[in-house]
């Protein structure tokens, strides 16, 4: 497969609901071999379906606090009452791979992924409508009510930080999911900014 020639990771956020994992699951199934999601470290139960390693490493409370003080995560976060975690040597192993990673995180991850210099395009996906969300997020049917009003508060939050000029390099409205990929796949795959002084 022919791999996007800028290779930094790729960091995907937006609210819970607004259809990340569906764009990002379609972006693999299109370019096999050549992206990596990175699994978090997250102290949630498993939803049904979901697989150790793969979706994420289920990890005690107490293993996740350990980890956290070993500096093991490029980003954490406290996200839908449950921690969630990305550590910094799943970027490493899979961009030694030679994969392009992307980062399927919420607000407080791309913060800290800002913070933490490594250097990353950021995508933001947008719902057409708060209602919109809130219906997707309810057809889904994988949480509480209770866990749905966290998430539907906590997007409220999200959208108003992406709303900041300059956070997110692209802003993706995902209406109809086929435009919505089109347009991801496009990000992906542009050519890197032109720097005068890196070019070797
Ligand atoms: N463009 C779209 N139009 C209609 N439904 C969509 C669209 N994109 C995603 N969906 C549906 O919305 C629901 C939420 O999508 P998805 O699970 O991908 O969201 P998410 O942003 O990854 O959420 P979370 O952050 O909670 O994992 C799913 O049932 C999915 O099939």
């Amino acid at each position: 497969m022919v791999p996007p020639p800028d290779r930094r990771p790729v960091v995907i956020s937006g609210p819970s609901g607004v259809g990340k994992g569906t764009l990002c699951q379609k972006l693999f199934d299109a370019h096999p071999d050549t992206f990596a999601l990175t699994v978090s470290h997250t102290k949630r139960k498993p939803r049904a379906g979901e697989v150790e390693g793969v979706t994420y490493f289920f990890v005690s409370p107490s293993a996740f606090s350990s980890l956290i003080s070993q500096d093991v995560f490029v980003e954490y976060t406290f996200f839908g009452g449950n921690y969630y975690g990305t550590s910094k040597q799943t970027i490493v192993d899979q961009t030694a791979k030679g994969l392009v990673v992307v980062l399927d995180i919420e607000m407080e991850g791309v913060k800290r992924i800002k913070a933490s210099g490594i250097d990353a395009r950021y995508v933001f996906i947008k719902p057409p409508s708060f209602e919109t969300l809130e219906t997707r997020l309810r057809n889904r049917g994988t949480e509480k009510e209770e866990d749905i009003q966290k998430r539907l508060a906590q997007a409220k939050v999200e959208l108003e930080y992406a709303d900041t000029p300059g956070v997110h390099d692209k802003i993706i409205v995902n209406d109809d999911i086929e435009n919505g990929y089109v347009e991801l796949e496009e990000f992906v795959y542009k050519q890197p900014p032109q720097d005068s002084e890196a070019v070797s």
